[in-house]
């Protein structure tokens, strides 16, 4: 028997295991269960007919035509799609997503945060690294306690955790008298958005039915967006308010986050965790209330048998994390899972993020509050987008996804080319002080712009007068504040008048819509896929005995990335110019199209029980299956036997 005869055959069984003996009455006493992961034209074409249908109006007789039956069976997998999905699964993938909006909120907010706190506390360039990569660093290392945690504890208790430690670090955040405080808020806030980016996903995919799984674990990463870009928001709306504005954005979180502590006592442990632990009969009724007491019998029995023979397969006693590197499906899916992750981050997501403002005064948008508005149009194009991948990733799937999109990353070339073009277009240094003291100082042997503004302890000094610069000079900046010279013109602000001007960081330039629109572009292109699937398709690849410890793993590789990534960038930037720096992230995305292609395979409408089929053969094979990418499969009970539609005309039916 061939591979894919097995592989139709092992799906057929699953298949129909997870449907049992769903019935659905349809017509005049024809009896049918359809399955069937919907497709573009399915869905579009789901039509008057169908809602018709299922709203109990008479059908049209069965073999009248292969159209009628074509509505017939659209409307039975309608009436079937809407039984399958109860609305208390949304519920439940909401809360959850409120998760994903704290680590989307707490990791925006503070950029504009810490434009007021430096002013505020007087914090040197040290802490303020300190404050924004402590954050980071506390997730990375408690993403992977949480894998030990949930295992143990469970996903409920474990988001609970997570909502806790937000609720108290927000509350720290924005009561703290003390940098020091800050760090420690900053701290707890960090371990909360460790265990909520590893155990939300896990959650989400356990508690939803195949055919709504990818959606529902993309939800996530739309949350985290969307906390992004409300914390864009707040940041902007904030900054006005120039003293204490600072608590405010930090505080705010407190909200969410209670919201989901309050709303995780009422909701369920995950099904698939309680089975695990033997708790069967709290997982039936779990199960039963998350399918809207639908017969869960056959899906119980199938979570439980292939537990047990998960358990039997996955390579006896030892630590988990061993027991998975020592049994190759796990340790494949590992490596893809982490790699997945850490190719999300090499293609400069944080850089933007974190740093739009900033790229954007490095492209030359002068007016603070103008790029704070304008970082803000960055994570609403990461939001809007991520939008399109929570629609996408049912319809095409998640590796046509990840793959188109993580190409379209390497259109960061744009704002390489885009900095490059301004550096060509540096403009001069006129005027040389005299003073000898500035004389003698590295920044007065800069000839151009743009070896000074790549100096940390210089900036330009220029006068403008309408397009042309005037008298323009490379001075030291004042140690005390980046926002001034040490010396001259630029070192007061009330020196500053006249068309004077002080640009740190960057060089005056025409070039900054280029820039612009090279972000839009590139987040265009990352949210729909490389956003979002690395958290979904991690949620899904690993059995259960492996999956709290394969997703601690790769949600630390994600964070351990992040961080090195955005704390290298500036230093990047400096010494491979801003231009060198993102080729290097678009030549990474490349390489991670590589990756991805050998090896990721398509999970779409795959129960997660047999996911791990999908990493039996050598890693980097995955490529090969491309085929089963296409391939629906459609069961109709007919007069009591599977029935596989494709093989046969459809007026065969009933
Ligand atoms: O998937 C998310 C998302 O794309 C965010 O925008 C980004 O900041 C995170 O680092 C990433 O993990």
């Amino acid at each position: 028997m061939s591979r894919k005869q097995v592989d139709h055959d092992y799906n057929l069984r699953s298949m129909s295991n997870l449907m049992g003996e769903r019935w659905k009455k349809v017509n005049d006493g024809g009896e049918r269960s359809l399955i069937k992961a919907p497709s573009s034209a399915s869905i579009s074409s789901q039509g008057a007919s169908a809602g018709a249908s299922a709203a109990g109006a008479p059908a049209p007789p069965p073999a009248a035509s292969s159209s009628t039956t074509g509505d017939l069976e659209r409307a039975a997998r309608k009436q079937f799609q809407q039984d399958v999905t109860p609305g208390f699964v949304y519920v439940l993938a909401v809360f959850s997503a409120l998760g994903g909006f704290l680590f989307g909120y707490d990791t925006g907010v503070i950029s504009g945060a810490m434009l007021l706190l430096k002013k505020e506390l007087d914090l040197s360039a040290l802490w303020q690294e300190v404050l924004i990569s402590s954050t980071v660093a506390a997730a990375a290392l408690s993403a992977l306690l949480g894998g030990f945690l949930n295992g143990l504890f469970g996903r409920r208790v474990c988001i609970l955790l997570a909502s806790f430690f937000f609720t108290v670090g927000g509350i720290v955040l924005s009561t703290a008298p003390s940098k020091e405080v800050l760090l420690t808020g900053r701290l707890i806030v960090g371990v909360g958005l460790g265990i909520a980016s590893m155990t939300v996903p896990v959650y989400i995919a356990e508690a939803s039915p195949p055919h709504l799984r990818g959606q529902l674990v993309t939800i996530n990463t739309l949350f985290i967006t969307g906390g992004q870009f409300i914390a864009s928001l707040i940041d902007g709306a904030f900054s006005y308010l120039q003293r204490d504005g600072w608590r405010y954005m930090l505080g705010l979180s407190v909200l969410p986050a209670v919201l989901q502590f309050m709303g995780f006592l009422f909701l369920p442990e995950s099904p698939r965790w309680l089975i695990q632990r033997g708790l069967t009969q709290k997982a039936r009724r779990v199960l039963s209330q998350i399918r809207g007491n639908q017969n869960i019998d056959e899906e119980y029995d199938s979570i439980k048998n292939s537990i047990e023979e998960e358990e039997k397969d996955s390579g006896g006693d030892g630590p988990v994390i061993w027991r998975m590197l020592t049994y190759p499906p796990t340790r494949r899916a590992l490596l893809v899972g982490c790699g997945l992750q850490m190719f999300q981050q090499l293609s400069g997501i944080n850089t933007v993020m974190y740093y739009s403002a900033t790229i954007l005064q490095m492209s030359g948008v002068r007016d603070d509050r103008l790029a704070i508005w304008l970082a803000g149009l960055t994570t609403l194009t990461n939001f809007l987008f991520t939008l399109l991948g929570v629609w996408l990733v049912e319809r095409v799937g998640r590796r046509k996804l990840t793959l188109s999109s993580i190409i379209g990353t390497s259109l960061k070339i744009l704002l390489a080319i885009g900095f490059l073009i301004s550096a060509q277009h540096s403009p001069p240094v006129t005027f040389h002080p005299l003073d000898p003291a500035i004389a003698n100082s590295t920044c007065s042997k800069y000839q151009l712009c743009e070896p000074c503004m790549l100096d940390p302890r210089c900036g330009f000094c220029y006068r403008e007068n309408g397009s042309a610069l005037l008298t323009s000079s490379c001075v030291p900046v004042n140690k005390a504040s980046t926002e001034q010279a040490a010396w001259g013109r630029c070192s007061n602000s009330s020196l500053m008048r006249d068309h004077t001007y002080w640009a740190y960081n960057y060089c005056p330039t025409s070039y900054s819509w280029m820039v612009l629109l090279a972000l839009v572009l590139y987040l265009a292109a990352f949210a729909p896929g490389m956003g979002p699937m690395p958290w979904t398709i991690n949620s899904e690849i690993y059995p259960l005995w492996a999956r709290s410890t394969g997703n601690a793993c790769a949600a630390g590789v994600n964070w351990t990335f992040n961080i090195l990534v955005s704390l290298t960038f500036l230093h990047l930037a400096q010494y491979f110019t801003y231009y060198g720096a993102f080729f290097l992230y678009s030549s990474l995305a490349l390489l991670g199209f590589v990756f991805i292609y050998g090896c990721l395979p398509e999970t779409k409408a795959r129960r997660l029980e047999e996911i791990e089929a999908l990493f039996e053969n050598q890693l980097c094979s995955c490529g090969a299956s491309d085929s089963d990418e296409g391939r629906q499969v459609e069961y109709i009970r007919v007069k009591g036997s599977n029935y596989h539609l494709s093989d046969n005309d459809a007026s065969d039916v009933d």
